[in-house]
């Protein structure tokens, strides 16, 4: 093994060749070298440099030198027994030269290293003491001013000694129990600190053959580390990175809320070749308190939406969406924006209420991205898409046998599925008393059983669920189960209805533009502020999935140029524009059964679920809904070809 290199930095002359016949005595090999208060700082470096592993120190010293090097320091100074020795050497004198400790007479001591233990000491011994100055700091000519005023005898340490040749002076000296000690406690730092880096190097191996990019970042946001996988990924070296804001490369990546909320969470950004890159975001928490944070980068991780913008990871159970995907600037949106993420951060229920077409299943991706469960699966339900028959055999799964047509091996259930991930349960105000019941219970006990099963099996998901609809009103009318509402209404977010938050307009259209022209490889268009305007005073019933549909058809039709207002009026007020010569023909009844004609209507022309849903800016879902109502006429539904939604 390696010899350590430790150093003595000695005060004076008479203590260097102490200290060098110790060690030879001891065999030990230990470099001396003599320092002054004023070339300490100078000395200490220079040991550091040529390579010593510790130093040790005249206890004066230290808190000069501390700030200077970057290796371990041991305080040197008289111990117990050395003021023990001192003072009964004084005594000796004392008695020696007939002096009585007289009334006023006193031991004078200088040098705080010793003030408490030699002020001990002289009381067991039955010496007066008075403190006459901590020496920190004074200079010579100041401390031997002090010493003359008062007493007759004094004791200062070894410092002093040379310079006070007329007052009877007892120096106490460092003994060789104190220098042994400090050696070994040198000589225990540097083991300690050779064991630390070596399983620091082990570390470092370990992280630069792991397939993630590792990233580390104090609280003040700087990178402190970086693994090789991230310098290839970052496309620069160790020493160009450590020590940069982490803000120079990674400008998406939003690292406060990471450290305020002290959560995991995952966020997208671009590296240096325009590759997707997911990065995992850990907080560093040590004894309560977040001191930094590990960000991993990851390449094959992330979903990646496929040019349609679906999911394509080998599960289909993940979420896509963070909170910046959400576009808005309005005020109350925002808050409710930073309500969520709060509640991304517990494991309660969560229900999001909003009009359809607002981004609640946004927000739940979201929130399930922000949150400790997001590297497991995000699995969205549709309550309303399903009869309550399937709806059941979905959510909870079914063992062989359970029913006519059950596979052979029985199958896992959607809340199996989102094992450790989330559930999003959207359009709950549509399903049936019956599935309520059975709601409630997974709700409240966290456990399910398959179909035809007789095992409980216990589930780890978050459950967020989502409605349109008038829970309260519900209630009343018998329809929806109250129990159920208060289990699942624990923390709720309301999204506003687009017509309450027109402010949002522009930076949506400029957003969802974007996205959509390079999806659709079509070019940008412009909006004409008469368009804007259009767009600001529709009342937006679909909210922003019908504001995408517009856009989506602007581009279509438009592919680059600008959008004035009467393009805008064409679509939004005169029936959808691929047929436009046909007047669309709504008999006069309750809004209801005119919405109900419309949708008839478009999805006769069309014959096509989906194209009817964008064409009215409602989701295949909402179709699914409205027609439901009337499904014990099957004709009113089948006639169109219209099967179940998506
Ligand atoms: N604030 C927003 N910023 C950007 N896109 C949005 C926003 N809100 C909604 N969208 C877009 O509108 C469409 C509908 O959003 P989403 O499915 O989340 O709404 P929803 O409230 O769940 O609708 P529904 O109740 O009909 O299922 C999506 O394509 C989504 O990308």
């Amino acid at each position: 093994m390696q010899a350590d290199k430790i150093a003595l930095i000695a005060p004076n002359r008479d203590f260097t060749s102490r200290a060098l016949d110790l060690f030879s005595e001891w065999g030990e090999k230990i470099h001396v070298a003599m320092a002054s208060k004023e070339d300490v700082i100078l000395i200490a470096r220079q040991l550091s440099e040529k390579g010593a592993d510790a130093l040790i120190c005249y206890s004066d010293f230290v808190k000069t030198i501390k700030t200077t090097v970057n290796i371990p320091i041991v305080s040197l100074g008289p111990s117990s027994l050395d003021i023990l020795r001192g003072m009964q050497q004084t005594k000796e004198w004392l008695t020696q030269n007939g002096k009585h400790i007289a009334t006023g007479m006193a031991v004078g001591i200088i040098g705080h290293s010793i003030i408490d233990e030699t002020t001990i000491v002289g009381d067991i011994l039955g010496i007066p003491t008075r403190v006459l100055a901590d020496i920190q700091g004074t200079d010579m000519s100041g401390i031997l001013a002090i010493v003359r005023e008062v007493p007759d005898i004094i004791s200062p340490d070894g410092a002093l000694i040379e310079f006070i040749s007329d007052i009877p002076c007892f120096s106490v000296t460092v003994g060789r129990e104190a220098l042994l000690r400090s050696v070994r406690q040198a000589q225990e730092l540097v083991a300690a600190g050779r064991r630390e880096w070596a399983k620091l190097e082990q570390i470092k191996t370990i992280m630069d053959f792991t397939g993630e990019g590792i990233v580390a970042v104090d609280n003040q946001r700087r990178i402190t580390y970086v693994n090789h996988i991230a310098e290839k990924q970052l496309k620069a070296s160790k020493h160009q990175i450590v020590g940069k804001p982490a803000a120079t490369l990674f400008p998406d990546i939003n690292l406060d809320d990471a450290l305020r909320y002290a959560q995991t969470r995952i966020m997208p950004f671009v590296d240096g070749r325009e590759q997707m890159l997911a990065c995992r975001i850990v907080p560093m928490i040590i004894g309560g308190q977040t001191v930094g944070a590990v960000l991993t980068i990851n390449e094959s991780n992330f979903p990646i939406k496929d040019k349609a913008g679906k999911c394509t990871n080998e599960s289909g159970h993940k979420a896509t969406y963070c909170f910046d995907d959400f576009v808005t600037v309005n005020e109350t949106m925002k808050e409710t924006l930073e309500i969520a993420k709060s509640y991304a951060g517990v494991d309660s229920t969560i229900l999001i209420i909003g009009e359809t077409g607002t981004g609640k299943e946004i927000i739940a991706q979201s929130i399930h991205n922000y949150s400790r469960r997001c590297n497991g699966p995000f699995v969205a339900v549709n309550c309303a898409a399903l009869p309550e028959s399937l709806l059941e055999s979905e959510l909870f799964g079914y063992e062989y046998g359970a029913f006519t047509g059950a596979r052979k091996n029985g199958k896992k259930g959607l809340f199996e599925q989102a094992d450790q991930g989330t559930i999003f349960l959207d359009e709950i105000g549509e399903i049936s008393l019956g599935m309520q019941a059975r709601l409630l219970r997974v709700i409240q006990e966290r456990e399910i059983m398959r179909i035809g099963g007789d095992k409980i099996i216990p589930i780890d998901v978050g459950i967020i669920a989502a409605t349109h609809r008038n829970l309260p009103e519900l209630i009343e009318k018998g329809l929806f189960r109250r129990d159920l509402y208060h289990r699942l209404n624990i923390l709720q977010l309301h999204l506003l209805p687009l017509s309450a938050r027109k402010e949002d307009i522009p930076y949506l259209v400029e957003c969802i533009g974007k996205k959509l022209s390079a999806r659709l490889f079509k070019q940008p268009l412009k909006f004409s502020a008469g368009a804007m305007n259009v767009l600001a005073c529709y009342p937006w019933p679909g909210n922003v999935r019908e504001l995408e549909s517009v856009i989506e058809r602007m581009l279509i039709l438009k592919n680059g140029g600008v959008v004035t207002s009467d393009d805008i009026k064409k679509v939004l007020y005169c029936g959808y524009d691929r047929r436009d010569n046909e007047a669309l023909v709504v008999p006069r009844g309750t809004m209801e059964e005119m919405e109900r004609a419309i949708i008839r209507q478009v999805l006769k022309e069309t014959g096509n679920q989906d194209e009817t849903a964008k064409i009215l800016g409602i989701s295949t879902t909402t179709i699914w809904r409205k027609m439901k109502v009337c499904q014990n006429n099957k004709n009113n539904f089948i006639l169109y070809g219209c099967g179940k939604p998506n």
